[in-house]
């Protein structure tokens, strides 16, 4: 069976700072973002389902995480005390992928041009 790749995107709004920037950085201020994350796996295509896997296996897994997160402050979520695209990302992965052994790929927008590509290594 052809291997596929898919992915789900989820939405939430933040605030955060970034406390490891200097005073003068503007990102050393609390603001807010309105974080799109795509969560990718790659499996092979089901024939009979014909899908890789269902989308609400992906958001049953995702959506806890997404909730976690969606209007708090990232700084007082544990593994997020520096919490810059780079950091979310892996704070997805290392909590999806147990859950998620087809994960291949998390992406974290902070906004349309701001965009983090993590895969695990
Ligand atoms: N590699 C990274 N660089 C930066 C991160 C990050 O997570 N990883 N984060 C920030 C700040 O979160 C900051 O809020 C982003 O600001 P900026 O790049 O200026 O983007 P804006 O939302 O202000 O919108 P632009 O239109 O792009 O100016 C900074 N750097
Ligand atoms: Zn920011």
């Amino acid at each position: 069976m052809p291997k596929m790749k898919i992915y789900k995107e989820f939405k939430f709004d933040s605030a955060h700072w970034l406390p490891n920037v200097p005073p003068t950085h503007k990102c050393a201020n609390m603001h807010g973002h309105t974080y799109y994350i795509e969560i990718h796996v790659e499996d092979e295509l089901d024939p009979k389902l014909g899908w890789v896997i269902d989308f609400n296996d992906v958001r049953r897994v995702v959506d806890p995480l997404v909730d976690q997160l969606d209007h708090k402050v990232l700084n007082e979520i544990e593994g997020l005390e520096n919490p810059t695209a780079e950091y979310i990302a892996l704070w997805f992965w290392n909590q999806t992928k147990p859950a998620l052994p087809q994960l291949t790929q998390v992406v974290v927008k902070e906004n349309p041009s701001n965009v983090c590509v993590y895969s695990g290594e």
